[in-house]
């Protein structure tokens, strides 16, 4: 398969261009007072600034690539819009080379109203993925994936907080990742632009694993993972955070197993909470599926309605993983 190349610079600068306007709404409007009286309107305006930000960039570069993006311009039509829709422009605006009118800013956003599925090829962007860790100050992504008849074959993701080197506590933040089906994975700091390729862990023996999972126990059921834990004689301490960098983390070898495990069982999976995440692990060498061992499945639409739940690990643990997942929720 060829590199992608355009699409690879295309979706780069796009995933930046977000993060700063992620960045600059946490630094204006949600830090200090603001966090403690949110409303959630801040991350109304990150989120729909940031969405407006990747489509019409991807507009521009792919005008007949559809979009499936979370979000939509609902709430910034009409009178009752208008402030909030004021804010997203100018926000939009700060970071684009050429600026939006109005209705172009509405119709970048509504470009991620495609309905996706299994043929040709379409984007998924999740603007902001880990909207609580955002508020809090914690963990969030920009998320942008490539999927070409149901396979996602590009991923891009920008990780403003999160450490460049999760040893290094005082080193830089910011850290952007990349993946090409075929081609590998990478990872760069925001403010350089050498790559290096990154690796899952090399651990054969899952007793030495540590998880990564939602801070939300609602997202992911923290109960489960304790028992899987105790299945595997795991003894460190689950590492926390919000959004797909935990794919990321797995993916640079920070930690060794991304379990996501229902907790209601009418909740479905959206593709923009997974697509990237899950090519990154994939090309970085490890494996990937749902808590029934099945491959997600990118191919229906704007769900991953045909998978529960998500285990990602090396590939040298991850059948054992599995095993001990299925075990504990078969009870
Ligand atoms: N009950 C639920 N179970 C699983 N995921 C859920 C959920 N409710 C919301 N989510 C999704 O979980 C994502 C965040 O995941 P995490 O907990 O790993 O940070 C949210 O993405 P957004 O923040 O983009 O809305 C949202 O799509
Ligand atoms: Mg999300
Ligand atoms: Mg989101
Ligand atoms: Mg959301």
């Amino acid at each position: 398969m060829a590199a992608l190349v355009a699409e690879r610079a295309v979706a780069v600068d796009a995933v930046l261009r977000a993060c700063q306007v992620c960045q600059s709404v946490f630094k204006h409007l949600v830090s200090g007072e603001t966090v403690v009286k949110a409303d959630k309107s801040p991350v109304t305006v990150a989120d729909l600034s940031a969405q407006a930000v990747v489509n019409s960039i991807l507009g521009r570069a792919f005008p007949k690539d559809p979009i499936v993006g979370e979000e939509d311009s609902a709430d910034l039509q009409g009178d009752q819009g208008k402030l909030l829709r004021n804010k997203v422009l100018a926000l939009t605006n700060q970071v684009l080379a050429e600026p939006l009118s109005e209705s172009q800013l509405l119709a970048a956003i509504d470009r991620g109203n495609y309905v996706g599925g299994s043929k040709g090829r379409h984007w998924t962007l999740d603007p902001i993925d880990g909207t609580q860790g955002f508020i809090r100050g914690d963990q969030f992504a920009v998320c942008l994936a490539l999927i070409e008849d149901g396979q996602v074959v590009l991923g891009v993701m920008g990780c403003p907080n999160l450490l460049v080197d999760l040893e290094d506590t005082k080193g830089s933040r910011g850290s952007l990742f990349i993946a090409i089906k075929g081609h590998g994975a990478f990872q760069r700091s925001f403010d350089a632009t050498n790559e290096q390729p990154i690796h899952v862990s090399q651990l054969t023996d899952p007793t030495m694993a540590s998880f990564c999972e939602s801070v939300m126990s609602s997202h992911s059921s923290h109960s489960d993972a304790e028992r899987i834990g105790q299945l595997l004689h795991i003894t460190k301490p689950p590492l926390r955070m919000d959004s797909q960098c935990k794919y990321g983390c797995i993916a640079r070898g920070d930690s060794d197993i991304y379990l996501r495990l229902p907790v209601r069982a009418d909740y479905v999976e959206k593709i923009w909470d997974h697509a990237t995440g899950s090519l990154l692990v994939h090309e970085a060498g490890g494996q990937v599926t749902d808590i029934d061992g099945k491959p997600l499945d990118f191919s229906i639409g704007r769900y991953l309605s045909a998978n529960r739940g998500i285990v990602a690990a090396n590939s040298s643990i991850h059948s054992r993983v599995l095993q001990a997942v299925q075990q504990a929720l078969s009870k």
